[in-house]
């Protein structure tokens, strides 16, 4: 699937130390994983999970999902290593936590050579001041947000309504929308809370990210029905650009649907839902 357009619903997390969650991904139905060697695994299972995880790409199995890595920090004592057993074990990008500048993307690059697509987590509050900076980084293909790391290097309570994040939230976006990058919302802990996580998803979604990351299969369906577009939207965008071509042929500029103009921008818009749509009716059918 190419890379520019495929879909990020769901992003799920999956410890690269849990050898039956490595297995049950093959069958799961999100859009991308993120292998874990980072938080998820403790200091004593970095090299097993780092084995069993270029095992497991070896394997393949996963179909059309992208496949991150999420490597340690370079800075720690399990990165260089990480990079050096995964590099060429056939992902779609490597995941960088704890960036803070450019400069830190540029010292994976060294490592990694020309091809291989760099993610970026966007969990720092000095990464989040350098957000605009680190996502026009020629190598940067995605800005993924990490909710827990800033929460904790904030010192700011967890909120239903994310208002203490919500800077965070929209400079990653704005960052991500400028450089034409794809942008991820952070997880939602309490993974057994599905009226919290649809809430979640939908502000995420309202804020303009493509899709979220999880940390659990139970978040899948419902990260998937939040970053698709609605039967309403679909409607309304084809409602939308049929009107537009009629007010075009009759000399008009601007067309009225539901009581709201409809110009060209809207037009551009209403056909990026219908080439989603498009998108994942295929998917669905592969
Ligand atoms: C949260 C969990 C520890 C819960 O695990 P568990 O109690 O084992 O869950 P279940 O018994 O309900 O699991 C049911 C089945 O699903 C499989 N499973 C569970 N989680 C995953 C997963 N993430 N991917 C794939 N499969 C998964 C189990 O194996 C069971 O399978 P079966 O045997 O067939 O029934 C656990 O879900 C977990 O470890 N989640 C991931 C946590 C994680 O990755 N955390 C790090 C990322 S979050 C983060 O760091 C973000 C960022 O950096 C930030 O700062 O915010
Ligand atoms: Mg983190």
């Amino acid at each position: 699937m190419d890379a520019a357009t495929r879909p990020y619903r769901s992003v799920l997390y999956i410890p690269a130390s849990k050898e039956r969650a490595l297995e049950k991904a093959r069958d799961l139905p999100c859009d991308a994983i993120i292998f874990d060697l980072e938080d998820a695994v403790a200091p004593d299972a970095k090299a097993g999970a780092r084995a069993a995880l270029a095992a497991a790409l070896e394997t393949g199995g996963y179909g059309h999902r992208a496949k991150i890595v999420r490597i340690n920090a370079l800075t720690s004592e399990w990165g260089l290593e990480d990079v050096r057993a995964l590099k060429d074990a056939g992902a779609d990008a490597i995941l960088l936590p704890k960036v803070n500048t450019r400069s830190d993307v540029d010292n994976l690059v060294d490592l990694i050579g020309d091809d291989m697509p760099i993610w970026v987590m966007m969990e720092t509050p000095v990464s989040v001041f350098n957000a605009r900076d680190i996502a026009s980084h020629g190598r940067v293909a995605a800005l993924v947000t990490g909710t827990n790391d800033l929460t904790k290097d904030l010192g700011s309570r967890t909120r239903p309504d994310r208002l203490p994040l919500m800077l965070a939230l929209q400079s990653i976006v704005m960052a991500a929308r400028a450089a034409r990058i794809i942008a991820i919302d952070g997880v939602y802990n309490r993974f057994r809370d599905g009226e919290g996580l649809a809430a979640e998803c939908e502000q995420g979604r309202d804020l303009g990210f493509d899709g979220k990351t999880l940390i659990h299969p139970a978040q899948i369906e419902g990260a998937n029905r939040a970053f698709a577009p609605t039967s309403s939207e679909i409607d309304l965008a084809q409602r939308q650009i049929a009107a537009h071509e009629a007010s075009q042929a009759s000399g008009e500029g601007v067309a009225v649907v539901d009581g709201t103009i409809v110009e060209n921008l809207h037009v551009v818009a209403a056909r990026r839902i219908l080439a989603k749509a498009q998108l994942l009716a295929e998917l669905e059918t592969t």
